[in-house]
């Protein structure tokens, strides 16, 4: 009798301690994905561990050659965003960016304040047709027509993406003014001169070359309307020939699918390359500014739980093989980042707000021209 007591309350602890280690601690913290649902975007799951590799062997060739291959960028970035959209959503939510922490108020409050600010920036309005390049699962898209009451068409490289931000549109009740298009941002599906306004948040740093997006935006925006970048750049602080500056941009690169990060002062450069005005730049991440890294370092604990969670779906072929691996790239990504952001040798959130010239009378026969002032 008393064994039969002793095995049913172990019972009755352990399925509550599971359904506290997976549902409760495993839900994310904007709800909408759990551990349990952990798939890898639109790889079947016996193809998990092999699209892995594959993500790795990009950096294992010499940077030139990558580089010189870089028409294989978006393809690579798709396999990149299959193996960690769903990591991500869980683990962060579903605005895939960085923002200042701002005292008192939570991560949430702190990203909306961030994608609000871009909004304003471009004077976005109702009625108005805005872009979104690179647009994830939709955090600041939805974020951005609930602020503005504009129409939001966003683009991303990643099918898997457009279904779950899909999803978020419908059950936030937002789809009327957000719409989502599977696409590459370097050649977009998009008449000429047919956005209001454009944006983008820490998504062309995946460009091979940043001038080619941003002759793709500058081309689908009209005349006089404006655009607002959030780029991830190195500083002033940065120091070639530091090793330790150089490994930790590296990290960065690594873990986060980008063909090579471009220095702060490259920027301004190739907007006014392929004809936009530079109206303001800066980053948003100096003082008075709380620092972005704070949310990534807090979390050491989170993450070795996290790590727990997913290798007991692992094990129990919850979730796929391969989630394990994935998982520690994206714990190694954290640390490189920090270091970037502790440093200041690296920042995420270099704005750079543009203009594409009005059109002007032209004096010689009346017909309208691109200012060139
Ligand atoms: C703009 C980009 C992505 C920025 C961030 C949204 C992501 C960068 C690193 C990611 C993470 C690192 C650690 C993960 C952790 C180990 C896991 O347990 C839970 C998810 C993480 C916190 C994950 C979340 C998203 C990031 C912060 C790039 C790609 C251009
Ligand atoms: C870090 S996520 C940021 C997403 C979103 N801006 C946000 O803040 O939540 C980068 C996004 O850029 C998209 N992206 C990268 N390269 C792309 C390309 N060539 N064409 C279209 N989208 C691309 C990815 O698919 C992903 O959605």
């Amino acid at each position: 009798m008393e064994t039969v007591a002793v095995v049913w309350t172990a019972a009755v602890a352990a399925a509550g301690l599971i359904y506290w280690f997976v549902w409760v601690m495993g839900s994310a913290e904007v709800k909408g994905k759990r551990a349990v649902d952990l798939k890898m975007g639109s790889i079947t799951r016996d193809k998990v561990q092999d699209k892995y590799k594959q993500y790795w062997s990009f950096f294992r060739r010499p940077k030139e050659t990558a580089v010189a291959s870089s028409e294989n960028v978006p393809a690579f970035v798709d396999t990149f965003y299959n193996l960690v959209t769903d990591i991500y959503e869980w683990g962060w939510g579903q605005s895939f960016h960085f923002s200042p922490s701002i005292p008192g108020r939570s991560h949430r409050d702190a990203t909306r304040i961030h994608e609000e600010r871009v909004a304003d920036l471009i004077g976005a309005r109702p009625g108005q047709r805005v872009l979104d390049v690179g647009c994830g699962v939709g955090g600041p898209m939805r974020a951005i027509a609930a602020r503005s009451g504009a129409d939001v068409v966003g683009i991303t490289i990643n099918e898997y993406q457009v279904g779950r931000a899909r999803a978020h549109n419908k059950k936030s009740g937002l789809d009327a003014l957000c719409e989502v298009v599977c696409g590459n941002f370097l050649q977009m599906p998009f008449p000429d001169a047919s956005f209001d306004g454009a944006y983008s948040i820490e998504a062309t740093c995946h460009a091979p070359r940043l001038e080619d997006v941003y002759a793709e935006i500058h081309r689908v925006l009209k005349p006089g309307s404006l655009y607002v970048s959030y780029e991830w750049v190195t500083t002033a602080l940065y120091r070639a020939d530091d090793p330790d500056h150089v490994d930790a941009i590296h990290g960065i690169e690594r873990g986060d699918a980008l063909p090579g990060l471009r220095a702060h002062d490259e920027i301004a450069a190739i907007a006014r390359k392929v004809g936009f005005e530079v109206l303001d730049q800066r980053d948003l991440a100096r003082p008075p500014a709380g620092p972005w890294w704070t949310r990534l370092k807090m979390g050491r604990i989170a993450y070795w739980r996290n790590h727990l969670l997913v290798s007991a779906l692992a094990f129990l072929r919850i979730a796929p093989k391969g989630v394990v691996e994935v998982h520690e790239m994206l714990y190694e990504t954290a640390r490189h980042l920090t270091r970037g952001g502790e440093t200041g040798i690296f920042t995420p959130m270099h704005m750079i707000l543009c203009r594409k010239p009005p059109l002007t009378p032209n004096a010689e026969d009346g017909n309208p021209q691109e200012s060139t002032s």
